[in-house]
């Protein structure tokens, strides 16, 4: 492993005071630990068909998303009152792949739960994945958004100040591709591309959409994961006790997700809930980042019928 990564080309990220450094593998950026793990699960993890792969850049709904899907699947054994949703990060709950491999693979025959959460780019998915034909959902954010929420995400992880940590330092650098399992816009592109080929297996979804309309959404990801919501189901109101428990307001207020840490990490679990909002991006974009942003992401975008604004 260290002889691949000795390899790699190194991007230390200055607005980052130096704390971090990236490695690029397989054409996308983040750290070593995490393309080690990339590595292994490459190397040793085997898809099954009946598989329910979430995948998302950083910063885009990850948390949201595995809440829902982990709400939608286990709906008949827990209900908002029993989730473990309520005691437990959702990290917790439903695996990530880079770090969690071993750990997946061993409980795999017992496991019962079919989702895997990762943030590879699809050219780095386990072969096993695409042979294997399972399914993956896919979430994605507006770029400006998931800037804001990356910068305060790793500046508060670092304990940085935001004088500290200069936020046009983060702009400047998720333009030239250096963001975590970046470029932004070849993530999105490599599943969107897939979806295009493979409708039927890689469901789409915008963060934005999800908060415009829960309910609707949310019925969309259990008709494509394979748990559809009957109508009795619908008619004395599972749906919106799902998009109600894994709303923000209620997770982010959980005891566990104010004050918890996962076990054995450093990370506390109230980074990943911070505002839940579209548009905060407007309290820290200047005119000239916003353009800039906006034109970067129409001349990625462009022709693909994708907008990411
Ligand atoms: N339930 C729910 N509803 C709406 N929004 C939510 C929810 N849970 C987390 N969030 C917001 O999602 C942002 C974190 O993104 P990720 O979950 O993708 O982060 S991570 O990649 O798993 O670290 C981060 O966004 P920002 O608030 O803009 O920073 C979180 O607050």
């Amino acid at each position: 492993m260290e002889d691949i990564l000795q390899t790699l080309h190194q991007h230390t990220c200055s607005w980052l005071k130096g704390n971090i450094t990236m490695y690029k593998y397989q054409n996308f950026w983040t750290t070593k630990h995490l393309i080690e793990g990339g590595i292994l699960a490459q190397q040793n993890f085997k898809a099954e068909p009946s598989d329910v792969f979430l995948c998302s850049p950083p910063k885009t709904g990850t948390t949201w998303l595995k809440s829902l899907a982990f709400a939608i699947v286990t709906r008949e054994k827990f209900d908002e009152s029993t989730s473990p949703l309520l005691t437990k990060l959702v990290h917790e709950c439903v695996p990530f792949l880079e770090r969690q491999v071993a750990e997946i693979v061993a409980q795999r025959p017992n496991s019962g739960l079919p989702l895997i959460a990762t943030h590879l780019p699809y050219s780095s998915l386990p072969e096993s994945v695409a042979a294997s034909n399972c399914k993956i959902v896919y979430i994605y954010r507006n770029a400006k958004d998931a800037i804001v929420s990356d910068y305060h995400f790793r500046r508060e992880a670092l304990k940085l100040d935001m004088e500290d940590a200069p936020f046009e330092g983060a702009v400047e650098e998720f333009c030239e591709g250096f963001s975590s399992y970046g470029p932004y816009w070849d993530h999105i592109l490599g599943y969107w591309k897939a979806s295009l080929e493979r409708p039927e297996r890689i469901l789409f979804l915008k963060y934005e959409d999800l908060k415009r309309d829960p309910a609707s959404n949310v019925k969309r990801l259990a008709e494509f994961i394979g748990h559809p919501f009957s109508d009795d189901e619908e008619k004395v109101g599972v749906v919106d006790n799902i998009v109600s428990l894994c709303s923000f307001e209620n997770l982010s207020n959980l005891e566990v997700n104010k004050t918890g840490k996962p076990k054995g990490g450093t990370l506390e679990n109230r980074l990943y809930y911070r505002k839940g909002k579209d548009g905060d991006w407007k309290n820290h974009f200047t005119d000239e980042m916003k353009e800039r942003i906006d034109k970067l992401m129409d001349e990625k975008l462009s022709g693909t019928g994708l907008v990411l604004k």
